[in-house]
């Protein structure tokens, strides 16, 4: 698919959501466009897989959980220099495992009660994810 000429990068975005409200942020590594920015984990959608498998197998490579479930929040598009993206962003509340920095990233939990993240800088496409889990869970 493409938007003008531009094709869209499928991307499978996943919120860890723990018991006290703490939410998960990783680093992107180097090597990667945005590298040292901070997001929610996940990645770029292979063919023939459906969101929730890019999910899970993102989720196994970069954090080393495994996950049984998820729940869709939100679909965003973000127009990058780099790239067209489609986030496919779910909230996944379980998971077996710790999550680690398999890929050598830094993580971070943050509370979704405070505005901003305490840490910088936030893909800029990361902002009305946390927006949408906010009102996800006011409801
Ligand atoms: N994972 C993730 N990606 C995001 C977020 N916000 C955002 O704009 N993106 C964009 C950045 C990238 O263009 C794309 C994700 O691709 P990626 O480069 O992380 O994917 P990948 O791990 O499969 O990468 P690759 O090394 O296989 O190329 O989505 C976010 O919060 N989380």
């Amino acid at each position: 698919m493409s938007q003008g000429d531009r094709p869209i990068t499928e991307v499978a975005a996943g919120i860890l959501l723990d018991s006290e409200g703490r939410y998960l942020l990783g680093q992107r590594p180097e090597g990667k466009p945005y590298a040292g920015y901070w997001e929610v984990p996940g990645g770029k959608i292979e063919s023939g897989e459906s969101v929730f498998d890019a999910l899970k197998r993102e989720l196994q490579e970069e954090l080393g959980i495994d996950i049984d479930a998820s729940q869709e929040l939100t679909v965003l598009e973000y127009d990058y220099p780099h790239a067209y993206v489609r986030l496919h962003v779910s909230v996944i509340r379980q998971w077996s495992g710790t999550p680690a920095g398999c890929e050598g990233q830094q993580l971070s939990w943050q509370l979704l009660s405070d505005q901003a993240p305490s840490v910088e800088p936030l893909l800029p496409a990361a902002w009305p994810m946390l927006e949408k889990l906010r009102g996800l869970l006011k409801t």
